[in-house]
């Protein structure tokens, strides 16, 4: 019982972040179908049977992943039949749109982050396997899919997940509720600052990637990634299932990074074991960054990367002698300690900008609560 008061009222406070950023639709739509068309073919996909691959960094990870294999003890969405391998028994060239597991393997470098991999060429959602799997995982888990037939986005929308992007999430645990829902930001800024490494690296032109706050990614005014995370809490632990959602080779219906870098006539095209290997290596650097000193090292990259800074947006004032709210115009200047906006009217009074829980568009919902 007590486990539970505590996952739901978690859930309460982790929604603070969640319920308001992905409940507009002018994007969401992009990536999101209709539930009924969405529902009909995930019924028809999840007749097929889901092949899962298990491997490791080390020989250590890699046995783990011969003893899950053998315990069977793997959960997937009822409805749905699978078989698990291990990636040795796999035949070793794996086909060209497949996610390699060696090259991803080979380009980690990391300690803790990405080491243990479930893959799979098609499944219902790397949510559901990390989130119904999560204490039988080593933290630092990921699932990849090539493609997803339930693939789940922030406010109960689908998430369209054909080939061509990348699909994972992974697992992670946390002590300090106060810096929880910050680690949203931290996996945005992980994600582009993997990409423009990616692009120095390789000499190719940059991306402009950016974080639309919360938890968006948009790459030249178009939404090209999202981040969704879910967790519970227990023996005061906060666990944590990250899912990332990138469009890397598909640039229908909006963009992706390939189509972005060819349009800069860049012939490379960017590998989704690259980004992913990258990812986790900044990923991991920034966490113990957020860990140890909080995000205030991080706060001037993020403002940098991210699309806010001076901002004017409409915030909402309930005044008691009115019925409708009052409408002020603000100026967004950063982030508060509890990671909402921070913002500074006209009058030079600073406030803390919070969703109304009711507008699609996050920037159009605001109200307001005033800062000492
Ligand atoms: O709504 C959003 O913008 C967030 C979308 C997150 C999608 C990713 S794709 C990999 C992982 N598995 C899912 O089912 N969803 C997340």
């Amino acid at each position: 019982m007590l486990v539970n008061t505590l996952r739901t009222s978690f859930h309460c406070f982790l929604s603070l972040h969640h319920s308001f950023s992905f409940t507009r639709p002018s994007y969401s739509n992009i990536f999101s179908r209709s539930l009924s068309v969405a529902t009909a073919s995930a019924n028809m996909e999840s007749q097929r049977p889901v092949v899962l691959v298990l491997s490791g960094k080390s020989e250590s990870e890699k046995e783990f992943a011969r003893s899950l294999k053998e315990n069977s003890t793997l959960k997937i969405t009822d409805d749905v039949k699978f078989q698990t391998y291990l990636h040795s028994e796999m035949e070793t060239q794996s086909e060209k749109d497949e996610f390699n597991i060696d090259t991803y393997m080979n380009s980690l470098e990391t300690k803790c982050f990405g080491r243990f991999i479930l893959w799979s060429p098609r499944l219902p959602s790397t949510q559901d396997i990390v989130s119904l799997n999560f204490f039988q995982l080593p933290i630092g888990s990921v699932c990849i899919a090539d493609l997803q037939f339930k693939g789940r986005g922030r406010s109960q929308n689908t998430w369209e997940s054909p080939k061509g992007s990348l699909l994972l999430s992974f697992t992670m645990q946390m002590e300090n509720g106060h810096v929880v829902p910050l680690v949203q930001y931290v996996v945005c800024l992980a994600m582009t600052e993997a990409i423009k490494n990616l692009s120095i690296r390789n000499g190719i032109p940059l991306l402009d990637v950016r974080i639309k706050w919360p938890n968006d990614l948009y790459l030249n005014g178009l939404k090209v990634g999202g981040i969704l995370c879910g967790s519970t809490y227990q023996s005061k632990i906060f666990n944590i299932s990250v899912g990332v959602g990138l469009n890397v080779d598909n640039d229908k219906p909006t963009t992706s990074l390939n189509s972005e870098l060819q349009k800069l006539n860049s012939d490379y095209k960017l590998q989704r074991e690259d980004i992913t290997s990258t990812f986790f290596d900044k990923f991991e650097h920034f966490f113990h960054i957020l860990i140890h000193q909080g995000f205030q090292p991080l706060k001037e990259l993020y403002y940098k990367t991210w699309l806010h800074s001076g901002q004017r947006v409409i915030v909402q004032e309930k005044n008691q002698e009115q019925d409708s709210p009052t409408e002020n115009v603000v100026t967004v200047q950063g982030l508060t300690s509890s990671g909402y906006l921070l913002a500074i009217a006209d009058n030079g009074e600073r406030c803390e900008l919070h969703p109304d829980g009711n507008s699609f568009d996050f920037f159009k919902g605001l109200v307001r609560s005033k800062l000492a």
